[in-house]
């Protein structure tokens, strides 16, 4: 009864990648550093006994070589280890599709850090295409921030909110009521097929409500439009193979719909721990559940909030015993991060970072993995759990476990 559940944890780097120094991020260190922001202003550890037992702690003090400030530490009783990245940005799709078998080694296309930042053949055509009267924004910009900045004026004058960042990606922040959200996901999707020769990794829809600069807020109707994957993910072997993949929150959208045979979507972390769980409790021999916890990235690591990423984490670890509970014998969960968004860092990016993996059985020793070469180690792994052909890429440890029976 073979099945596997990855809790992706959105942004949980632990300590700065070898090539950090290549993307400005010597210094970052995510986990660290939202544990020491916590005590500083609580003047208490955070207590994280489960993330603890799974050896994530360990594998930060490792990875970062430093010490994390946290309470109720357990002995590790899991596989843990480190991984570096092999594909050339710190992005989502990249950190998600290597730890399936499929590093980005190509260069994504990026828009420059200029005002405007978009070609204006591109924004001509945008407008043509979509009849917009226009597009406010055209540059690099924090989501949050610009809806402040440019709320009011998107709403009187029907222009949507374009802006992007360091990833290869071109946002469109909309309100729902006023501009209407289909449309927004209308326009979305003649950006997607504008920017595919630009070689742009994602359109994002950024739809919000409210009344005011003071007030707007971004809704959970967010929507990726990714390009596909290069070649065939662990998620599209899984699947040819009969297996299921079943995908909670935005890990479709990632993988571009593609190697994925349900889908289930959920706002907020603990709406995602419980989908998971819930799922986790029916899902056949054969699955792989793969969940993306979103808001630590998004609510707290891009927000540059380090004590609500804590917060966040002490939830999903006080939700940990639920879902280690319902591992059967030939069950494996894993975790890990898909790149940093160090909360205490400058700028409002995602960093260069080390990220955490962990393979937890029920009655598992302490077992370290040490340094792996890339995130693909994990894809490997569950390729080998799932009696899978070999992956391109990837070293897996199966060795290191029990494989199920
Ligand atoms: O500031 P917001 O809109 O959250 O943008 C963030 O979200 C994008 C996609 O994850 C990243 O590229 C980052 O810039
Ligand atoms: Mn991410
Ligand atoms: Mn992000």
């Amino acid at each position: 009864m073979a099945r596997a559940i990855i809790l992706m944890a959105d942004s949980l780097g632990i300590g700065a990648a070898p090539d950090a120094d290549k993307f400005g991020d010597v210094g970052a260190n995510t986990l660290a550093h939202l544990l020491k922001a916590y005590h500083d202003e609580t003047g208490k550890a955070l207590s994280l006994p489960n993330l603890s037992k799974l050896g994530l702690i360990d594998a930060c003090e490792a990875a970062g070589g430093e010490t994390c400030l946290v309470s109720d530490r357990q002995a590790s009783q899991g596989a843990w280890g480190y991984a570096k990245e092999l594909s050339s940005g710190k992005d989502t799709p990249s950190g998600h599709w290597e730890m399936t078998g499929v590093p980005v080694l190509f260069d994504w296309g990026y828009f420059p850090k200029t005002q405007p930042s978009f070609p204006q053949e591109f924004v001509d055509e945008f407008i043509a295409r979509t009849g917009i009267p226009g597009i406010l924004g055209n540059c690099h910009a924090s989501g949050t921030t610009i809806l402040e900045q440019l709320g009011e004026e998107h709403v009187k004058s029907g222009k949507p909110i374009c802006y992007t960042s360091a990833d290869s990606v071109f946002q469109i922040a909309a309100h729902e009521e006023s501009f209407g959200l289909e449309r927004l996901y209308e326009i979305c999707e003649i950006a997607r097929e504008l920017l595919d020769k630009l070689n742009i990794g994602r359109v994002i829809a950024r739809p919000f409500l409210g009344t005011s600069n003071a007030d707007f807020a971004r809704t959970g109707n967010r929507r990726d439009y990714s390009v596909l994957p290069p070649s065939p993910t662990l998620l599209d072997v899984l699947s040819k193979h009969g297996g299921e993949v079943i995908s909670i929150g935005k890990i479709a959208d990632i993988y571009a719909h593609q190697g994925i045979t349900q889908k289930h979507k959920a706002p907020g972390l603990m709406n995602l721990l419980e989908k998971s769980s819930e799922v986790l409790a029916n899902a056949p021999d054969n699955s792989l559940i793969f969940t993306n916890l979103v808001d630590f990235d998004e609510k707290f690591g891009h927000r540059r909030n380090p004590v609500g990423y804590a917060k966040a984490l002490k939830e999903f670890d006080d939700y940990l015993p639920t879902i280690l509970n319902q591992l059967n014998a030939d069950d494996v969960l894993m975790i890990t991060a898909d790149h940093g968004c160090d909360p205490t860092f400058p700028g409002s990016e995602h960093t260069r970072e080390y990220v955490p993996v962990i393979a937890y059985q029920p009655g598992m020793q302490n077992t370290p993995l040490g340094e792996r070469n890339s995130f693909a180690d994990i894809g490997q792994t569950l390729a080998q759990w799932f009696n899978l052909p070999a992956l391109e890429y990837g070293d897996g440890f199966l060795n290191k476990l029990n494989a199920p029976k």
